[in-house]
């Protein structure tokens, strides 16, 4: 199932929860604004090039729009579309005051050169400078994209509307990035992970992890098991996978990956098919690449007890339908990534009242956002009898359903 199609579809499960008015559930269903833009530039040859830019604006009721920005070479208007649309859910689940928003170029980042890359980000800036903004739209990285592409979209957007940290979180700290931003995603992950294990009477030191994806995200959220006693037994990027029913040494791989850009001839881990990892027997399945990877092909020879959603949406409707008879539990995305757009307002606070945080602050801050936000959603499937996922986007949409009523928009 298309990835705008199930997360529509979980959104007006949620709205049948909480018996939500028709026009209601219309309007927060369509997007406040679609944009899509031609981004032409000169490779380092010489020769002309064409990508699609795009940006979907779902929602703002709760305050700016806020959401990454992906260059893959997968990235559709669907797709933009429905990470947007689980942008307002997530900063509404965080609690934090945003509404939703996701960009991305049709784009394959590893066959750019960084000049190259360089000229894409700054003219897909140039046309859409004037629809993003510290008070409307503050974009953030997402898979692809990392603290110097900020560098790249803030410098730009400063040419046309003066200096503007705050326009764009997940910057190098040179230029007002956040203390912990680069880690927050992955760190969250860990927070959401211990509260749900501790909740079914386990602890990290005690699981075995499958990690999907050694990005931003899979090797923070590694590296922080790993300190904290936990056994990954298998991890894959684009480049392959390995596995060690061992443990694999975390920093030694994340040290290989840097020397190698490969995990393939890792020496403490034997090759695997990388279509063997999703099924791989383990406590706790953390996907943390693509979406739409648990599908019905794969869900029922799933052997994970928990599945941590780190990537957005990496579950379908019909996997997570198999999923829940085989009795698997699934902490949703809206709340598992949460920590990174959580520590993007941080940033932002920062940027804004011009002080900067110290570390400590900054992950205890957000612990505290993420337990927090673990017991608000517990809540909710107490009182809505509802599994974890149903638990977030009531609690979501119900905030967001709140903030449209409250300003007079649903009528
Ligand atoms: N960066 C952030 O702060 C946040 C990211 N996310 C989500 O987390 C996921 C990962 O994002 P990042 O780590 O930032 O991206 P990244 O670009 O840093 O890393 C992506 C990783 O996925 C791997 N990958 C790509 N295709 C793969 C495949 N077919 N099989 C296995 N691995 C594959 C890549 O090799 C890379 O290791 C995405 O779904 C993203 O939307 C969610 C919240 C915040
Ligand atoms: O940090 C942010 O503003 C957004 C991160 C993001 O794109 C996501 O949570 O999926």
């Amino acid at each position: 199932m298309n990835a705008l199609a199930a997360t529509n579809r979980n959104f007006r499960h949620a709205a049948r929860i909480l018996g939500l008015d028709s026009k209601l559930e219309k309007s927060l269903l369509i997007p406040f604004r679609e944009i899509k833009v031609e981004c032409t530039i000169p490779k380092d040859d010489g020769t002309l090039v064409s990508y699609v830019g795009f940006r979907v604006q779902h929602d703002n009721a709760r305050g700016p729009m806020k959401g990454g920005i992906r260059y893959h070479p997968e990235v559709d208007p669907d797709e933009v579309n429905a990470l947007a649309q689980l942008m307002t859910w997530k900063t509404a689940v965080a609690d934090i005051p945003y509404g939703g928003a996701k960009g991305g170029i049709g784009c394959n980042p590893m066959d750019l050169s960084v000049s190259e890359l360089e000229r894409l980000t700054r003219v897909f800036t140039q046309k859409i400078h004037d629809l993003i903004g510290i008070h409307t739209d503050v974009p953030a990285p997402d898979m692809g994209t990392n603290a110097q592409t900020m560098a790249w979209i803030l410098d730009e957007y400063s040419k046309f509307h003066g200096h503007s940290p705050a326009v764009v979180t997940g910057k190098p700290i040179d230029l007002g990035g956040s203390l912990g931003r680069e880690a927050a995603t992955g760190r969250g992950v860990v927070f959401a992970t211990e509260a749900l294990l501790k909740e079914h009477g386990r602890a990290i030191k005690d699981q075995t992890f499958v990690i999907q994806g050694f990005g931003n995200v899979g090797s923070w959220a590694a590296k922080l098991i790993h300190e904290k006693g936990g056994k990954v037994i298998a991890v894959s990027d684009i480049t392959g996978a390995i596995k060690n029913n061992d443990g694999i040494d975390i920093e030694a791989l994340i040290k290989h990956k840097e020397e190698t850009n490969s995990l393939n001839n890792f020496p403490g881990g034997e090759a695997m098919d990388p279509h063997e990892l999703l099924v791989y027997e383990c406590d706790v399945l953390i996907p943390c690449a693509l979406g739409g990877v648990l599908n019905r092909e794969n869900a029922g020879a799933v052997k994970a007890k928990f599945i941590i959603e780190a990537a957005n949406h990496p579950t379908d409707p019909d996997a997570d339908e198999i999923l829940a008879k085989k009795g698997v539990v699934i902490l949703p995305d809206i709340y598992a990534n949460a920590g990174g757009v959580t520590v993007s307002y941080f940033e932002w606070v920062q940027n804004i009242q011009g002080f900067m945080w110290d570390e400590e602050k900054v992950n205890n801050e957000l612990q505290r956002y993420m337990i927090r936000s673990f017991h608000n959603i517990k809540k909710m499937c107490q009182s809505h009898n509802c599994n974890l996922r149903m638990g977030a986007f009531t609690l979501g949409v119900n905030r967001v359903a709140r903030a449209t009523t409250l300003r007079g928009w649903e009528a």
